[in-house]
């Protein structure tokens, strides 16, 4: 399979904090890839860094055979690469449909605008219900399916997904794990970081452990499963 969004010997720096040190990825069309490891392991930031938010110190992100090393975020979206970011960050005093809209401005025709709607309103059809109402009233289940909305607007051939089933309910849980293979089978591309390990690993092809900014292991998830590294990396051990 051909490689569609890389990065080699990715470094990203807050001040004196190296967050992210040496990472190295390669992640192939079709495939869900995860980013595990525990609370500061530097999973956001790499996410960020692919899609220009933060800096990138050193290192080069490479997306269809392009060199994307801090590109800014609102060139990404357009050439099909979108991050759902973690915290639901929707705009609360705007309708669910405004909301879709932002996330639709890389498109430049009405069609393509309403094929992007009708999409997103298919996979969640309670966004479609509650299209008029403030985002602001939604359930943190809604929300958290409004930002996915959202970047899905812009048609990404790859989505990453940053904590998306942080702080839900159960059944909202599985939800959000269903959409992941429903996105998959629409020929997303998916980079998804998660806490919920044991899930993840029931839909990732891949996964990298991460362990204070650096990658302590990869592979197929009954690999990892069957290593004690995961365990270390979820303790905090390095
Ligand atoms: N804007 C920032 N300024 C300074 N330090 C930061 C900033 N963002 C993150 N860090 C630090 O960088 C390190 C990695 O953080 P990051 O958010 O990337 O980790 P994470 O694995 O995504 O954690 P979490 O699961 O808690 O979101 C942490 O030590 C964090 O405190």
């Amino acid at each position: 399979m051909q490689s569609l969004l890389s990065a080699n010997d990715l470094h990203v720096s807050y001040g004196a904090v190296e967050a992210v040190r040496g990472v190295s990825f390669d992640i192939r069309q079709g495939e869900i890839v995860a980013f595990l490891g525990a609370n500061g392991a530097g999973k956001s930031s790499i996410m960020n860094a692919i899609t220009g938010l933060v800096p990138t110190a050193s290192g080069q992100v490479m997306f269809e055979g392009r060199d994307i090393t801090g590109a800014a975020p609102e060139t990404l979206a357009p050439s099909g690469l979108t991050l759902s970011p973690e915290g639901r960050r929707v705009f609360g005093t705007l309708s669910v449909a405004d909301n879709l809209r932002m996330g639709a401005f890389a498109l430049n025709d009405k069609d393509a605008v309403e094929a992007a709607y009708a999409r997103v309103y298919e996979l969640f059809p309670i966004l479609l219900e509650r299209k008029d109402q403030y985002a602001g009233t939604l359930s943190g289940g809604q929300q958290q399916m409004l930002a996915v909305g959202r970047a899905l607007m812009s048609n990404p051939r790859v989505l990453l997904l940053d904590e998306p089933s942080l702080g839900l309910a159960p059944l909202i849980v599985d939800q959000i794990f269903d959409l992941i293979l429903k996105l998959r089978d629409q020929d997303v591309t998916l980079l998804v970081v998660e806490q919920n390990v044991a899930k993840t690993l029931q839909v990732a092809d891949r996964a990298y452990v991460l362990v204070n900014g650096e990658v302590v292991e990869q592979g197929k998830p009954a690999e990892l499963s069957a290593s004690g590294t995961m365990q270390d990396a979820y303790l905090g051990a390095n």
